[in-house]
């Protein structure tokens, strides 16, 4: 089958590689150029673990190919996905306008029979402007086309990103029409052989389906750092707590870590976005809008953690960071609770040296060169003649550390876990103070 892509980021990425795996014809199409020319030269301009091999072999095979010729992409594929941005508007609202782009382009090049399949995030009702979108832009040019838009939101997560298209829990395709349903079944098929993942259903319901989705998850995390926010105060060690609710299958344990909020490019502007449509149609939702609220203040956590420490006396500090990405196993800061963090250490004139295993160029690009930020290449190089370690992001390569090694290295022996990676006690022991998450007054810090 043959497949057309808009937008070569994450989701579109992921998509085009995993459906060329499975036999497919792909046309990825981007506007940026630049992107479409590193890709022709076998490079992949983001850290998604296994993307470049697949994409590779891919291209070896002659499945996949990139461009920026829409016109050559609209007279490609079939299904013409559009998996290009939608960021949040001023207004908390989601910006359509990458999207509705897309929609003109495919108007204004198609020559036969085409099936507009939806796959960003986008709000109930977008698959009904795109409809028109593209109707006005043949009508533009005088002629009269068949065409389908249909609804097909994705539930990847960045870092595990193949694993979840490939084995994911469901195919959500939301469409009323036959054609579109064989289409996409032919597109899906490889994916259903274990089991028929496809759920078909009306193109509103899909839509909302995908924001109900990630505000939900988001609400699991908002709740559970509501409740370490309460154990930290009652004396109650939240990771006990968390066992204790995980166990019962009804709550289950996944997506409920306490940390220090949640980023990435997805749950903070999909949950603005549920809460700005629910604004718009007269229903302000309540449970969306404190979900965002509890993760603003927990963004702000570890820095008062370190307010705390060392009696705000923050300025002149070294601080060191371990983890920038907004979650392991990715180069993506966008909306990553250590952006909080530094910019907060920033404006109270402290220094920062941060480490992680990706995304420092990514920390790079977006805060160029600053006498208050060293970004090391080792974990441990961020250590020297630090005052404290905080760790933002829970990669593997941090989860075993000498602690007397450390209390050595730091000028103060401040550790600030923010993702509770560590007894309390075991940190304790080797002479450091230990901040985590929700973890009561049993410890508190005992500061030399
Ligand atoms: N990143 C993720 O893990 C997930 C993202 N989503 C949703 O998927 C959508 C895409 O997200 P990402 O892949 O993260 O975005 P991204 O920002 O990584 O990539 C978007 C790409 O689209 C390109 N683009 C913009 N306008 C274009 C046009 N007219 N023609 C062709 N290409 C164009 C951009 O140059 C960029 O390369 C969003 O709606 C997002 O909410 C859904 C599930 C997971
Ligand atoms: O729409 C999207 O883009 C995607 O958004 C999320 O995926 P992603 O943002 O890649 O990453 P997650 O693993 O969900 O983590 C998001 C944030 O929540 C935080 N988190 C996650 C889980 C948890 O228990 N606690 C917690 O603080 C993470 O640290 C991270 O900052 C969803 O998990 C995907 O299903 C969805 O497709």
């Amino acid at each position: 089958m043959r497949i057309t892509i808009f937008g070569s980021g994450y989701v579109g990425l992921v998509t085009g590689a995993c459906l060329a795996d499975v036999g497919h014809q792909v046309m990825c199409v981007d506007i940026d150029a630049e992107k479409v020319a590193r890709l022709n030269d076998g490079e992949v301009p983001i850290y998604e673990p296994g993307l470049e091999e697949l994409i590779s072999n891919n291209k070896a095979a002659g499945r996949i190919e990139f461009t920026t010729d829409a016109a050559k992409a609209v007279e490609f594929g079939l299904l013409q996905f559009i998996a290009v941005g939608t960021p949040s508007d001023e207004d908390g609202s989601a910006d359509l306008k990458y999207v509705l782009k897309v929609a003109e382009t495919i108007g204004q090049h198609m020559n036969d029979y085409k099936i507009v399949v939806d796959k960003s995030t986008v709000p109930v009702g977008t698959a009904s402007k795109v409809e028109r979108t593209v109707a006005a832009e043949l009508e533009k040019r005088g002629i009269n086309l068949e065409f389908d838009v249909c609804s097909n939101p994705e539930f990847l997560k960045e870092g595990a990103a193949i694993e979840d298209f490939s084995r994911g829990s469901r195919i959500v395709v939301g469409t009323d029409s036959e054609r579109v349903k064989k289409a996409m079944i032919e597109c899906y098929g490889p994916y259903n052989r274990q089991r028929d993942k496809m759920m078909f259903m009306g193109v509103r319901s899909a839509e909302l389906t995908k924001y109900a989705a990630n505000a939900m998850l988001a609400t699991k995390i908002s709740f559970i750092n509501e409740v370490a926010n309460l154990a930290e105060r009652l004396g109650a060690d939240v990771e006990e707590v968390r066992h204790g609710i995980g166990s019962d299958p009804r709550i289950g344990y996944s997506f409920i870590y306490p940390g220090c909020g949640y980023g990435g490019s997805c749950f903070p502007k999909d949950v603005k976005a549920l809460a700005h449509t629910a604004e718009e149609i007269g229903h302000p939702a309540e449970m969306i809008k404190a979900v965002e609220r509890v993760n603003a203040r927990q963004k702000n956590k570890l820095f008062e953690k370190l307010c705390q420490a060392f009696d705000g006396q923050l300025a002149g500090k070294t601080i060191a960071v371990w983890g920038l990405a907004f979650k392991p196993n990715t180069d993506d800061m966008r909306e990553a609770p250590s952006r909080a963090l530094m910019e907060a250490l920033w404006d109270a004139g402290a220094r920062v040296q941060a480490f992680d295993p990706e995304a420092t160029a990514e920390c790079q690009r977006i805060y160029g060169e600053r006498d208050d930020l060293v970004l090391t290449e080792r974990r441990d190089d961020a250590l020297e003649g630090a005052h404290a370690l905080v760790i933002c992001t829970e990669w593997k390569a941090f989860r075993t550390i000498d602690f007397n090694e450390l209390r050595e290295k730091l000028v103060e022996p401040v550790l600030v876990d923010g993702r509770n990676l560590f007894q309390p006690d075991t940190v304790k022991a080797a002479g450091l103070a230990y901040y985590g998450i929700g973890r009561g007054d049993s410890v508190r810090p005992v500061l030399a």
